[in-house]
């Protein structure tokens, strides 16, 4: 399994400058590439990454999305005097060129394509290019939006001839419609592209009919272009986060990508003069986790916008340390969606329905009023305040940003822990991992036996506990003191073990702990004072025990054949456990588990956003190979096997929506429509 991460930079790029004076392209300046750079050097993940180096486009690769006459006009300008650029930059909108600008535009196709290579040849495992100009919105016959050749489209066009690549995913997280990117693929079922942008019902550029969430592709391409229109500005970490858990990944594991490509603009981010946005850098850091467990990994990020220096270069930074598996930085704010965002994901999902299995069921009633109300919404007040209250203000807003980012950087932060996984002195199976594990000296039986009676007699009722215990405390205060970042551990009796774990994290001061229960669960903790959150994931009703807001039983027995856990784990187990936002999470796999290993290592893998990844595993002792691929998902050894996607029954559907229903009040990440009659 490849691993490493790429990262492609080359200062030529920095050449292309404006010329003369012109308000609406004067933001994308050179200083874009370099201050990225220098914060990555600052926070030493240069050093870190497997240098690429960037390498100039060869002609026929642009026309393998650009038409002969656009590439003629770019290569024309190389010669040309300040006023012959100007003139030949006023035939398109928001493009200045510089005599330098086509050999940086071939630099940065150039760039994209060698980052391709290294991931399709498993030099690296992903990586990020760093380049300007961006590419998104130049057309096959058009520069646009500060962009000359679509580098994002060239490289899925390569990708699909160098390597015979069926299913290319292109996320889009730049605050811009990539209409460029758009019009390329609207007929390419090869390539799914989605983008969410900021759109104001129509108001913001680049103002199209066919940026609004009802243009889902052309032809064959119909149901592969999704686009998630932002009605007002100030979306922030939580809207983001719906938008995946409820539109991008659940299209994304059904499509099941070999490679994904993200147009990766950060002017979505907070103090961008452009987006007006509020979503912090370390929200790219769990996007970027999100899209890693694709395609088995293989991910190419490619610099798009951008135009906040100190922003740009804070999530630039958040990108590329979880490239490289740093543990996820705990996301801030408040865990609610807001109305208009919550319903633009409703008129997404619903203009997808006829295209996608996992939305076979998806309730589209609301549409004979609603696109009235939205409308409505719109006269009501023509010009819409933000949703969420905006952090910043307008004026001198970028010394503020700067000033609010030191801050806010600052205690999002950590040391990253030495070892990824630490685990107790075994059987062979941990020990047979490619990547080094951190063994801990189990607590002796002495001081055990006094901790349990002091603490936990009425937990632990025999002897035969103790050993296990001992391993899972030791591992639990490792994990607690921040030296290791998660640790696995085996139990004869889960539920003691998990009973003594979650009471031990709360006397440790972890005041929210998550735990997901896999399988029989003899003993429920006390979930009253809602320091622990327990779902319960079995295949039938506990007896006796009702759900609350803290206690959540899912009952759910895994289709034979492959993975059909994926509407469950994204449609509500994330949005509940970024609702809760725990800082420890501990999943344990009991006897008489109703899900397969797929569903087990899914979990695993798309749990990690959480608690800075501190994750503490315990697995039955008699199931080596649930303890195997957790392992790996732990320490990151290989992106994760989630089996053969297998859609969801109309019965497993209407399960979720229940839940959704019953607990979306409290859990409001779980929100992805709006209640009718609002
Ligand atoms: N009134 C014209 C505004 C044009 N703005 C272009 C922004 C391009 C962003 C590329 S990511
Ligand atoms: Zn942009």
């Amino acid at each position: 399994m490849a691993s490493g991460t790429a990262l492609i930079y080359d200062e030529e790029m920095t050449t292309h400058k404006l010329l003369w004076s012109d308000p609406v392209c004067d933001i994308e300046v050179p200083e874009r590439l370099s201050s990225s750079y220098d914060q990555l050097k600052r926070y030493h993940l240069v050093e870190r990454c497997v240098h690429v180096p960037a390498r100039e486009a060869s002609q026929e690769e642009i026309l393998l999305v650009h038409s002969s006459e656009h590439l003629e006009v770019a290569k024309s300008t190389q010669t040309m005097n300040e006023e012959e650029l100007k003139k030949v930059s006023g035939n398109y909108d928001a493009f200045f060129f510089h005599p330098n600008t086509y050999c940086c535009a071939r630099l940065a196709v150039g760039a994209t394509l060698e980052l391709v290579d290294a991931v399709m040849s498993g030099k690296v495992r992903n990586g990020m290019a760093l380049v300007r100009p961006p590419g998104h919105h130049s057309q096959r016959n058009a520069a646009n939006g500060f962009c000359l050749f679509n580098n994002v489209a060239i490289a899925a066009e390569y990708a699909k001839l160098k390597y015979g690549l069926q299913r290319i995913l292109i996320v889009d997280w730049d605050v811009h419609h990539g209409q460029g990117t758009q019009y390329i693929f609207e007929e390419d079922p090869s390539v799914l592209y989605f983008s969410w942008h900021r759109y104001e019902h129509q108001e913001f550029w680049p103002s199209l009919k066919e940026s609004d969430y009802d243009a889902v592709g052309l032809g064959k391409g119909k149901g592969f272009n999704i686009n998630l229109p932002w009605n007002k500005v100030g979306m922030g970490n939580s809207d983001y986060l719906a938008a995946f858990f409820h539109v991008l990944l659940p299209m994304a594991f059904e499509f099941d990508p070999e490679l994904v490509i993200v147009s990766s603009g950060y002017d979505s981010g907070i103090g961008d003069p452009e987006g007006q946005m509020n979503a912090t850098p370390e929200v790219f850091a769990h996007l970027t986790h999100f899209v890693m467990q694709l395609a088995n990994g293989k991910l190419c990020v490619i610099l798009e916008g951008g135009y906040h220096l100190k922003s740009l270069s804070e999530s630039v930074c958040m990108t590329v340390r979880t490239l490289l598996g740093d543990p996820v930085p705990q996301i801030t704010g408040e865990m609610a969606p807001c109305l208009s965002a919550v319903e633009s994901i409703q008129n997404v999902r619903a203009a997808h329905k006829s295209y996608w299995k996992w939305l076979m069921y998806e309730d589209t009633s609301f549409l004979q009023n609603l696109s009235t109300k939205s409308l409505l919404l719109k006269k009501a007040n023509p010009n819409p305040s933000t949703e969420h209250e905006s952090k910043i203000t307008n004026n001198d807003e970028t010394v503020k940003v700067e000033r609010f980012l030191e801050l806010h950087m600052k205690n999002i932060l950590f040391p990253v822990p030495p070892i990824k996984t630490a685990t107790t002195d075994s059987r062979g199976s941990v020990h047979l991992l490619p990547v080094p594990v951190h063994f801990v000296k189990e607590i002796d039986k002495t001081e055990i036996k006094a901790l349990v009676s002091g603490f936990y007699a009425d937990i632990v009722k025999e002897d035969k506990n103790l050993l296990s215990l001992g391993s899972i405390l030791a591992i639990l205060d490792k994990i607690l003191k921040k030296e290791v970042c998660n640790g696995i551990a085996e139990s004869p009796t889960c539920s003691v073990s998990v009973a003594v774990a979650l009471r031990h994290s709360v006397r440790f001061g972890f005041q929210r702990v998550l735990c997901i229960f896999v399988g029989d669960m003899e003993i429920i903790p006390n979930t009253e004072d809602g320091k622990i959150l327990m779902i319960h994931i079995c295949e039938k009703e506990q007896s006796g025990k009702t759900r609350s807001k803290h206690y959540i039983s899912l009952n759910w027995k895994e289709d034979a054949e492959g993975n059909d856990f994926f509407p469950a784990v994204l449609g509500f187990i994330l949005p509940v456990a970024y609702s809760y936002q725990p800082n420890l999470t501990v999943i344990a796999v009991g006897p008489n588990r109703s899900l397969g290993i797929s569903g087990i290592s899914l979990l695993f893998s798309l749990l990690q956003g959480l608690a800075e990844s501190r994750i503490l595993a315990v697995i039955k002792d008699t199931e080596i190979n649930v303890m195997q691929s957790v392992a790996k998902a732990l320490v990151g050894a290989s992106a994760p096997q989630f089996g053969v996607y297998v859609p969801p029954t109309q019965e497993k559907v209407n399960k979720i929506k229940i839940l959704r229903d019953q607990f979306q009040q409290e859990w409001k990440m779980l929100q992805c429509s709006v209640k009718d009659g609002i």
